[in-house]
């Protein structure tokens, strides 16, 4: 039987599909509708072996090579991928369920985005010249770090399979990119347009499978740096077994981030910012501003006006391009999701809107508003990853502050506020690594992209992702004769 979205191969390595049906079966599902698109193999120990061997042929050559060379191939991927935007964006709602009226701006437009920024900069790529005195000095060298690992979430298939491969290949590393079970598309798709821009085969290799795939690979000696975008626990995991071979790593994590409401604020600005801190991919964002505290004197303002913009999500076909709300992604997550929502009830959370799941096939659930959160609130704690808001009273800028910062995450943080003043106070007291003020989620790819405290370690996007991705040789250089005791 042929599938929908059946790849000619479950994997991309060396330039070419690639096939072992020995691997265990992934079933590709459709979330609108729960049908099965596609179905793909796990990688085998061979498959990953091929991955990584023909990864480690192609590596030198491609770190020898001009960064302007290698800038030009990921620019003219960039542009393949615009050109296609609309056929990999209908891909993308099919991998994720993810609305197209979303994915036609925001997945395969980010990755073509990262393309185009990290293929401008590979020319740039340069160490220093130090002067030392006595004519002495010292350079440095930037160097590739050699074979990445890049593993992804399944929200964002394609933005993370660009955004980990784009400043890998333009400082000159190979990367295998293993995408989540769940969404295993559409990275295929970035490394057949990478090749056919011109990538040397092996350089931008693609492997499916659970973390059974993803383990192996962040342990093997010949691997030396991973970046991980997933949830805290498995972050946890994949930095501890890539410290022991000393590797460097990106980890892209969970979160529980505040948004903070000032009862100066622009009223229906900050409910558009509560909207897309929660709503926005049915609340399948990283960065998401789940706990939403809104100053006493606007609640019920607030309250109420957000009531009225939710009768504007627009549940529906999602290759519709009128609907703004998609389903969940998987049986499984809608599961999670259902679970929190009936432990915000029994908390005592008022339930001010959603909270139902729709009596249709996929994995449909409306979006769900809590108030009179409390702080102690499961639902107000742990990270849902599901479109469900909770809305928290507050007095004050310091109190209102330190609840903010109550929190083992530190990846986001919002304010709406119409005193600048406060607003960059409230930013620099943040702890957090990605902060908007009268605004949320941004992620234009100039941006440094991140978090702080369990939400993660390094920087994705704008230049400081160079660093993460090579690193400096240090040369000191003597003119005058070398001196010694004896
Ligand atoms: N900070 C960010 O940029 C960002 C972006 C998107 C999602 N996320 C987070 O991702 C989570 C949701 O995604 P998810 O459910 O796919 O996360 P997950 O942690 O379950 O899985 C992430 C990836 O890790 C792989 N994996 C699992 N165990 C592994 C192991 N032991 N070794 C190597 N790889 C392993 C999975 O197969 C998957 O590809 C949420 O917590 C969300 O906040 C973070």
């Amino acid at each position: 039987m042929s599938y929908k979205y059946q790849p000619e191969g479950s994997h991309f390595i060396n330039g070419r599909y690639v096939e072992d049906t020995t691997g265990a079966v992934i079933d590709v599902i459709y979330p609108a509708t729960g049908e099965v698109i596609a179905k793909v193999h796990e990688a085998t120990e061979a498959v990953i072996e091929e991955a990584i061997t023909s990864a480690l042929a192609a590596q030198q050559a491609w770190a020898a090579m001009s960064g302007t060379e290698r800038g030009r191939i990921l620019r003219r991927a960039a542009d393949i991928i615009r050109e296609r935007n609309h056929e990999l964006s209908v891909l993308e709602t099919h991998d994720t369920g993810k609305p197209l009226q979303e994915t036609l701006v925001a997945d395969a437009t980010s990755g073509a985005d990262a393309l185009e920024y990290f293929g401008g900069l590979a020319g740039s790529l340069t160490g220093e010249h130090i002067a030392l005195g006595d004519g002495n000095f010292a350079y440095t060298m930037r160097e590739a770090l050699g074979l990445c690992v890049g593993i992804g979430a399944w929200n964002y298939p394609t933005q993370i399979a660009c955004w980990k491969g784009a400043p890998a290949l333009a400082c000159g590393n190979a990367m295998i990119f293993k995408p989540s079970e769940t969404t295993p598309l559409s990275a295929l798709k970035v490394a057949e347009i990478l090749h056919e821009a011109g990538l040397p085969a092996g350089l931008y290799n693609v492997v499916q499978g659970t973390g059974k795939v993803g383990a192996p690979l962040v342990t093997d000696p010949r691997v030396n740096k991973v970046s991980l975008t997933g949830s805290v626990p498995t972050g946890r995991k994949v930095y501890a077994a890539a410290a022991e071979g000393m590797k460097h790593v990106t980890m892209e994590l969970g979160g529980k981030s505040p948004l903070v409401v000032f009862d100066d604020a622009d009223l229906d600005s900050a409910v558009s910012g509560a909207i897309n801190a929660n709503f926005y991919s049915t609340g399948q964002v990283c960065s998401n501003g789940t706990r939403v505290f809104v100053q006493k004197g606007i609640k019920e303002a607030f309250l109420n006006r957000l009531a009225e913009r939710l009768q504007g999500a627009k549940m529906g076909d999602p290759l519709d391009e009128s609907v703004n709300f998609g389903p969940m992604v998987s049986a499984a997550q809608l599961a999670i999701v259902e679970g929190y929502i009936a432990k915000g009830k029994e908390e005592g959370a008022r339930l001010v809107a959603g909270g139902n799941r729709l009596d249709q096939e996929g994995y449909w659930i409306e979006p769900t508003v809590f108030a009179d959160v409390t702080d102690d609130m499961v639902v107000a704690r742990e990270e849902i990853f599901g479109p469900v808001m909770c809305v928290l009273d507050f007095d004050d800028e310091d109190e209102v502050l330190a609840r903010a910062n109550d929190t083992e995450f530190g990846l986001a943080a919002g304010v709406f506020t119409a005193d600048l003043a406060r607003g960059h106070r409230m930013v620099a007291g943040f702890e957090a690594g990605t902060c908007f003020i009268n605004s949320y989620n941004d992620a234009p790819v100039e941006v440094p992209f991140g978090g702080s405290k369990m939400s993660g370690v390094g920087r994705e996007n704008a230049k400081t992702a160079i660093n993460h991705y090579s690193e400096l040789k240090s040369v000191f250089v003597r003119l005058d004769a070398c001196e010694a005791a004896f």
